[in-house]
Order: C-alpha cells, then sequence, then structure tokens
C-alpha cells in the first residue's frame, strides 16, 4: 500500500524576515509548525511578534527568507487562515451589530458583493454561541465590554472555518472568566485539529494551552530585529535559560516561581 503523502506543515519558515518599507523587524525564523499543534508565541514589547502574525497573514513584508502557509503563500493561504488583531486596533466606534461584525469573517471567501445566504448565516449563529454570545446578536458592537468584544472577534475569525488560527494577545484585558472560556476554547479548537498561534506575555496560558513555543528576543538597540531565543516543544524550548534570553531585566512567572531576569548585552 502507498505511504500516505505527509500533511503540508501548517507553517513552514526558512531562515524568514519580516518588516515594513524594506525595514526588517524580526529576523531568522526558521522551522516547521505541525498541522494541530498550538504555538506561544512569546517575547518583550517590540520583539516582532505582532509582525511574524502579519507577515503569515501577507499584511507584513517578507524582507528575506522563505515563507509557506499550509503549503502556500500567504496571500493563497489568507481564505484558511482566521485572525484575531490585537484588542487595540479595532475602531469600536462603528454602528454596527455583533452579528455583522462576525459576518465579515465570511466576506474573503464569498467576496464583497455576493449574498451570505443561509448556510452563512447558520454559520455566524454557530460561531456566536461558539464563543457564548448567542443572545448578544443583535447588540451594538460598541456598548459591549471588552471581554465580549473579543469574544465576538474570535467568533468573526472562526466563521469561516480556518484551518490556521493567529490570536494576537487575545487575553490581554481579560477578567478571570473570559480568560477560562478563551483557554478552553483555545483547547477546543485544538482538539479540532486547527493550528492556533497565540502571541502572550503569559507565561501559564502557554503552559496551559500551548504544545509548541517560539520565544522571541528584542534587538539589543530598538533599530535591530528581534530574533528567535528558542523554538520547539513546550518542554524543550520553555526554560529559564530562553527566557532569560528573550526577556531582559525583566520579571515573569515560570511554574509558579516568579524571576526576574537580566542579560549581559553582548
Ligand atoms: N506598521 C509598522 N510600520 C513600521 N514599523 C512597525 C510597524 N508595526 C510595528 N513596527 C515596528 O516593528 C517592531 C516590532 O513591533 P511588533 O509590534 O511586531 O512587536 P511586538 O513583539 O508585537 O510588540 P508588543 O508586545 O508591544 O505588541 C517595533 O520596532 C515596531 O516599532
Amino acid at each position: 500500500m502507498a505511504a500516505m503523502p505527509a500533511a503540508a506543515p501548517a507553517l513552514a519558515l526558512r531562515d524568514a524576515a519580516f518588516g515594513y518599507q524594506g525595514v526588517t523587524r524580526v529576523e531568522h525564523l526558521s522551522g516547521d509548525l505541525p498541522a494541530g499543534s498550538a504555538v506561544a508565541l512569546i517575547g518583550p514589547n517590540g520583539s516582532g511578534k505582532s509582525t511574524l502574525l502579519r507577515g503569515i497573514l501577507g499584511l507584513a513584508e517578507l524582507t528575506s527568507g522563505e515563507i509557506e502557509v499550509l503549503g502556500q503563500s500567504p496571500r493563497h493561504a489568507r481564505r484558511l487562515v482566521g485572525s484575531l488583531p490585537q484588542a487595540d486596533s479595532r475602531d469600536t466606534t462603528l454602528p454596527v451589530t455583533l452579528r455583522h461584525v462576525v459576518t465579515m469573517g465570511l466576506y474573503r471567501s464569498l467576496g464583497p458583493v455576493r449574498p451570505v445566504g443561509a448556510s452563512g448565516r447558520r454559520a455566524v449563529s454557530e460561531a456566536l454561541a461558539r464563543v457564548g454570545l448567542a443572545d448578544f446578536a443583535g447588540r451594538r458592537f460598541g456598548e459591549l465590554s471588552g471581554g465580549q468584544q473579543q469574544r465576538g472577534i474570535l467568533a468573526r475569525a472562526l466563521v469561516a472555518d480556518p484551518q490556521l488560527l493567529l490570536l494576537d494577545e487575545p487575553f490581554n484585558g481579560l477578567d478571570r472568566e473570559n480568560r477560562e472560556v478563551l483557554l478552553s476554547l483555545v483547547q477546543e479548537l485544538r482538539a479540532e485539529g486547527r493550528t492556533i498561534i497565540v502571541s502572550t506575555h503569559d507565561l501559564e496560558i502557554a503552559k496551559r494551552a500551548c504544545t509548541h513555543v517560539l520565544l522571541l528576543a528584542s534587538g539589543h538597540t530598538p533599530t535591530q530585529p528581534g530574533h528567535p531565543a528558542a523554538f520547539g516543544s513546550l518542554d524543550e524550548a520553555l526554560t529559564l535559560e530562553a527566557v532569560a534570553h528573550a526577556f531582559q531585566d525583566t520579571t515573569v512567572e515560570l511554574d509558579h516561581h516568579t524571576v526576574t531576569t537580566s542579560r549581559e548585552l553582548e
């Protein structure tokens, strides 16, 4: 019997670098991310977490190296990728309902002029139920609490049934209840075989919901790009040494120990 072809990695990076207007902001990224894994993307402010996520979406420039997303270029893979941007990049003043916001997640696969139809409406209702907001569909988005808005945007990311999900600091500013809801949702989505990349400052979340970790360190000066401090399975890559390399003079928590790391400038 012929062997089944191995599934393409969800993300393949070959010495990839990303940036804006020709200026590299994060570099030397290499590795294959297995389909169905959950990766915690961890690093200090400015190390390039959001830039990498935008690179996967084809929104930041690939300034060198190679990237494949689900075996394709970022642009071709785009309709298979769901994204939850950072909360502070959201416009909450638009007079739209939560249902409308979630429906926007279908536009990429439908095209802007195609009607949503019964199956689209069903998908929107299912996505809203999944994040626990079925009763809020008709509410104005801007009037929801921060945690509810976050879950609404997650429903928007889920409505088109993505294979790869990118979550940019989704736990920031959430209270305990919303945080637990989101954590179990991440675990559930992964159990369904989706691949998840979640950027976070919180090592506890990495430990509870993720299989792999990519630690980014910032450059020594603001103009130097960020770079990986470690990449691999959670157990191998999330070590105190790697965390200390990535974070300079920062207090972090690992295994319920609070550690202040410091790194001598090379
Ligand atoms: N649109 C942009 N144009 C030019 N430079 C940018 C842009 N977005 C981010 N940068 C720069 O790229 C570098 C990496 O920023 P990025 O937002 O990716 O880091 P981050 O690790 O996500 O940080 P944080 O934890 O603060 O969100 C920073 O020096 C930042 O100033």
